[in-house]
């Protein structure tokens, strides 16, 4: 059996940090929406045991791929041996782009082979394997736009509009550890009350990376001023991507086309349901 699966990309709509833990993370809120954009994950059963990726991401070593990781985890959950499976990745998300795409990544595979290998384990408990993973792995397990706190893993199903995403990646890679411990990173935003009825853009939410991310890389800074000629333009997890809304495709298609050189992206539509369970839906 052979199972095609969506890896999709998320949105930091908007991002605080309230606080630091003694464990080193840093407590958020945050309001996480889907792009129905993003990689694809093919598995199929192996008869060995054995877990094989392919290909090699550059700059990643196979035992360390969280597509690895997630499929070693999950196998360690249940007392009988698992068949095994040979995963194939077709990346299409930026890495290091705070798009969650290694994390999605994860999580396509926690839910991918529970379905192949009929583990049949939960919701709950594969967003507990995914937390061990990384702190976005859970909302990409239970796949509904959501106010996020914690470190990102208490979840609240939240509907913010779905409107239309330009992402734009500045050409530099950004290591999320080196920005959550910037002595210059504002760590002491107010909680706030959540939301449901989100309006993206209010004045009183921002991304609380983005001034240390625009002071150690200029050159997100520049996608920023750029982009925020046409209408707010903010940051995404700890970049370096950023995002503009529009409220039509072909209104985020015409910026694009006018984009400096030297700047990637895409559009896509934000999306409240993640396009890996309306698949693995439309499997049942
Ligand atoms: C910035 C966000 O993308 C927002 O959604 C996430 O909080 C980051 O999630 P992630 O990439 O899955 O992050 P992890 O792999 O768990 O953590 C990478 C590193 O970032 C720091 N980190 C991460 C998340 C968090 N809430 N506080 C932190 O201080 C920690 O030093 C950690 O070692
Ligand atoms: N399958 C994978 N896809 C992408 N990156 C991976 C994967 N497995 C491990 N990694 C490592 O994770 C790092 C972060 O990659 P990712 O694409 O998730 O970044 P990100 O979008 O900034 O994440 P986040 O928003 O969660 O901070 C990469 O630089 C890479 O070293």
């Amino acid at each position: 059996m052979t199972l095609s699966l969506p890896s999709p990309a998320k949105l930091n709509l908007f991002l605080h940090i309230t606080g630091r833990r003694s464990d080193g993370y840093h407590d958020l809120q945050t309001l996480f929406q889907f792009l129905d954009y993003g990689d694809e994950l093919t598995f199929q059963q192996r008869q060995d045991g054995q877990i094989r990726l392919t290909p090699t991401l550059s700059g990643v070593e196979h035992d360390d791929n969280l597509i690895v990781k997630a499929a070693r985890l999950l196998a360690k959950q249940t007392d009988r041996s698992v068949p095994g499976a040979d995963i194939h990745l077709d990346k299409r998300l930026p890495m290091g782009g705070g798009l969650g795409g290694g994390s999605s990544n994860a999580a396509t595979t926690l839910l991918g082979l529970n379905r192949l290998w009929q583990l049949d384990l939960d919701i709950d408990t594969l967003a507990e394997l995914g937390l061990q993973l990384g702190a976005d792995v859970p909302v990409f397990v239970r796949g509904f736009a959501a106010w996020g706190e914690g470190v990102g893993e208490i979840l609240t199903p939240v509907e913010p509009p779905e409107d239309w995403f330009l992402v734009l990646k500045a050409d530099c890679h950004i290591n999320t550890g080196k920005i959550f411990s910037h002595p210059g990173l504002t760590r002491d935003t107010p909680k706030t009350i959540i939301a449901p009825a989100f309006e993206g853009d209010a004045s009183r939410y921002r991304n609380d990376c983005e001034d240390v991310v625009c002071e150690l890389y200029p050159e997100v800074r520049k996608s920023l001023e750029w982009l925020s000629q046409f209408g707010p333009a903010r940051l995404t997890g700890t970049g370096a991507c950023i995002f503009g809304r529009f409220p039509t495709e072909s209104a985020a298609r015409n910026i694009w086309e006018s984009k400096p050189s030297g700047i990637t992206g895409f559009v896509a539509k934000g999306v409240n349901h993640s396009p890996l369970h309306k698949k693995l839906t439309e499997l049942t």
